[in-house]
């Protein structure tokens, strides 16, 4: 098949060049184009770099950025990837769907939408259906987003989990890392030899994300999970990697070990459809007593394509029927761009393209 022309919104950011470096080899991508603000129009990617840890091809160092023009994107482009910040997103997002394009969307903007699919492709691939709800859908336009990195490093054990033994209750604690806040982020005084207790609207989106992505799509509405969740969100000083502990209970008589069986097999229509940036296994499960780790996990995944889109998942343990565990996933990644990259290949696997 011919590649597939995209567009990368917010080209200057830290989640725009993870789609770029995502995409600068893809098999079903071309990039089409880079777009930041105006600020940024006429530089190189290469004047702008914010990714250290991916050699870019020179062509694509040397591809220049423009100015953020929603009619030329979509003159240009079937696909739009935004990375673009939440203060901006949502009516540039709505504008790229009214011409045409499928955007698939880091922002939170649109996440809540009755029409709009939060996806995770491993834990509610038919979720996608809801687009046809859309009214850009009949001209080839609509927009689907992924979830909050917090939310989607822990979605996917917890669906594997809630589908075998019936998740009832998750209390959740991070350790978040700087690059979720962007580039700059966090200032260095605030962060180094420090934790902070407080990450804005985390804690929030967490439960309701959580809610509607292990929920159910009916055909014309989204029912919320039954599943009661409350999490606490802290910021510590590391680059890569979310890590979080989780405390649960269930409705079905589990143990350690079944419960570790359930979710080192879990695999999802990703994986059957063998999507290019699908990881072979989405759950690693480490019996080490000191993993998983953000300097040894966070880049958890293969094929190569697939790096850093595994979540990892440790500590398993029992007491008083309460399950203790943690999960460590990219939060850029992961629960980022390359989260976004899979629902655009869901959708062209599905043929909703
Ligand atoms: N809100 C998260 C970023 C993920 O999307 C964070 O601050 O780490």
């Amino acid at each position: 098949m011919s590649k597939i022309n995209v567009a990368v919104l917010g080209a200057t950011g830290m989640i725009g060049q993870r789609f770029i470096q995502l995409l600068e080899n893809h098999p079903w991508f071309e990039i089409g184009g880079l777009y930041a603000s105006e600020r940024s129009e006429g530089k190189k990617l290469k004047d702008v770099l914010k990714v250290r840890d991916h050699s870019f091809n020179d062509e694509t160092l040397d591809m220049t950025i423009e100015r953020l023009e929603t009619k030329k994107i979509s003159e240009l482009n079937r696909i739009a990837f935004s990375g673009l910040p939440s203060d901006i997103a949502g009516p540039i997002e709505s504008d790229l769907a009214d011409l045409g394009v499928a955007v698939f969307s880091n922002a939170a903007n649109h996440r809540m939408r009755d029409d709009v699919p939060l996806l995770i492709p491993e834990c509610n691939s038919s979720h996608l259906e809801a687009i046809k709800q859309q009214k850009t859908y009949s001209n080839g336009g609509y927009i689907v987003t992924n979830a909050n990195c917090s939310t989607t490093g822990i979605a996917v054990p917890l669906k594997a989990i809630d589908t075998s033994f019936g998740l009832k209750m998750v209390c959740i604690s991070t350790y978040q890392a700087v690059s979720g806040a962007g580039y700059p982020g966090v200032p260095s005084l605030d962060i180094l030899c420090n934790v902070v207790p407080y990450i804005k609207n985390e804690e929030e989106k967490m439960e309701m994300e959580l809610a509607k992505i292990l929920g159910d799509y009916n055909g014309s509405r989204f029912i919320d999970a039954n599943v009661n969740v409350l999490s606490n969100c802290v910021r510590v000083p590391v680059i890569d990697g979310h890590l979080e502990s989780l405390v649960f209970n269930l409705s079905k008589d589990a143990d350690v070990d079944k419960l570790a069986g359930v979710i080192r097999s879990f695999t999802a229509e990703p994986q059957k459809l063998q999507l290019p940036s699908a990881p072979i296994a989405p759950i690693i499960v480490r019996d080490e007593p000191d993993r998983p780790q953000p300097a040894c996990d966070a880049f958890a995944g293969t094929p190569a394509r697939a790096r850093g889109m595994a979540c990892t998942v440790g500590r398993i343990r029992e007491k008083d029927n309460y399950f203790k565990m943690f999960v460590l996933s990219h939060n850029t990644l992961r629960g980022g761009a390359g989260g976004s990259v899979l629902n655009a290949e869901l959708a062209v696997a599905k043929k909703m393209m």
